[in-house]
């Protein structure tokens, strides 16, 4: 259990050491429970391996099609685009996208079942597909935008991360999620592909390391609804 409070890194590397459920139901459940007891989930080969494929065909097809640009910082009037912060391509999900559309449909039976146990008030779910080209990172930060609240938009409550990488993820590929739940020892997640992340988008401070080679993921938020009019 990664609970345990200390300054030693709890190493996530790869599949044999993680709960590995391609039940839909049961992924639910585990990694609902894990979020709520300790604030975060990795649950390996997350997806039917079918999809995991269509999602990577399709990234590789918008990325062909030069859709995908530099991801920025902020919203609103605060947002830039700086390298010194992230340094991924990224491209939202469009529910007309076929394998797009798969997943959202599976995040949503996911956010319905988190609505339910903790009454979370979550309204919408929104996700970009995303590649780290070769040095790529993403600095420390959390996913909860302060700004988002005074334009009067949802807030990111759940923070979810699917990856698309061939398994097995090489040990020198660098580009670990690391989390630093608080009062809990930081935890190093491997980008093996088929694994997905879940955790509170509020409190879980996280940054992405150089990655050693190309990484690709869906990184998507589960949100409270927004008001119509910028409070
Ligand atoms: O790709 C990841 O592991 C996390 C990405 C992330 O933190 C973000 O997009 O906000
Ligand atoms: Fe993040």
């Amino acid at each position: 259990m990664a609970t345990t409070s200390g300054s030693e890194p709890q190493m996530i590397p790869a599949n044999d050491s993680v709960e590995t459920i391609v039940v839909w139901p049961d992924l639910i459940r585990i990694a609902s429970e894990q979020l709520f007891e300790q604030g975060w989930a990795v649950i390996a080969n997350a997806i039917p391996p079918d999809l995991l494929r269509a999602l990577q065909l399709e990234l590789q097809e918008r990325d062909g099609a030069e859709e995908l640009y530099r991801a920025g910082i902020g919203r609103g009037s605060t947002h830039q685009v700086t390298g010194k912060v992230r340094g991924d391509r990224i491209a939202w999900l469009e529910p007309e996208w076929p394998a797009a559309a798969a997943y959202l449909a599976l995040m949503a039976q996911l956010q319905a079942h988190l609505n339910e146990m903790g009454f979370l008030g979550l309204a919408d779910f929104e996700a970009h597909y995303a590649i780290y080209d070769l040095g790529s990172f993403y600095r420390r930060h959390t996913d909860q935008h302060i700004e988002v609240s005074v334009l009067g938009a949802g807030r990111r409550i759940v923070s979810t991360v699917l990856y698309l990488n061939d398994a097995p993820w090489p040990s020198d590929g660098g580009g670990e999620l690391v989390l630093y739940p608080p009062e809990q020892a930081t935890v190093n997640i491997c980008p093996e592909g088929g694994s997905l992340v879940v955790f509170w988008s509020d409190t879980i401070v996280h940054e992405v390391l150089p990655a050693q080679q190309t990484r690709r993921s869906i990184a998507g938020w589960m949100r409270t609804r927004g008001s119509e009019l910028p409070v």
